[in-house]
């Protein structure tokens, strides 16, 4: 099992969702900011680490939103999504393809990594903190 992190970024009634490069696995498809956690690092720094490589930002991270597993053909992932706010820098596109603010009802429009189907469900009937 992988663990993975991400974060689950609001602007107001908008979040933040981010196109994975097309060479990387799951390539064009849309995800949730974040990566693999590393050996000695806890999920919350995993996660740090990753919104500063990959957007540029300072961040800090709130509680779990959400846990999924989904098995992919190459790997089997413990997805772990946490709430989490800017707290210094815009975010870049450092290593996407594109990065997007959007409403719930825009989910729909968007084609996400299999095992955030059901995270997008869940979200698409919550209030946006
Ligand atoms: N970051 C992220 N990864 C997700 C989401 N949903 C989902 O299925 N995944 C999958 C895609 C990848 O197979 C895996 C995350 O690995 P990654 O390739 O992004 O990890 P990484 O940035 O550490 O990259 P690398 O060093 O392995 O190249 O989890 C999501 O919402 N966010």
């Amino acid at each position: 099992m992988t663990e993975v992190v991400a974060a689950l970024i609001w602007d107001n009634d908008k979040f933040m969702i981010c196109q994975r490069p097309a060479e990387k696995a799951r390539g064009l498809l849309w995800e949730f900011v974040g990566g693999k956690v590393e050996p000695g690092e806890t999920k919350e720094e995993a996660l740090m680490r990753e919104c500063r490589e990959e957007l540029g930002v300072a961040i800090s991270v709130g509680g779990v939103f959400t846990e999924v597993e989904h098995r992919y053909p190459d790997i089997c992932v413990h997805l772990t999504l946490f709430n989490a706010k800017i707290a210094e820098g815009v975010p870049r596109k450092l290593e996407h393809n594109d990065i997007r603010w959007i409403r719930r009802e825009e989910i729909p429009l968007y084609d996400f990594c299999p095992a955030d189907v059901e995270i997008l469900q869940k979200l698409k009937n919550y209030r946006s903190i």
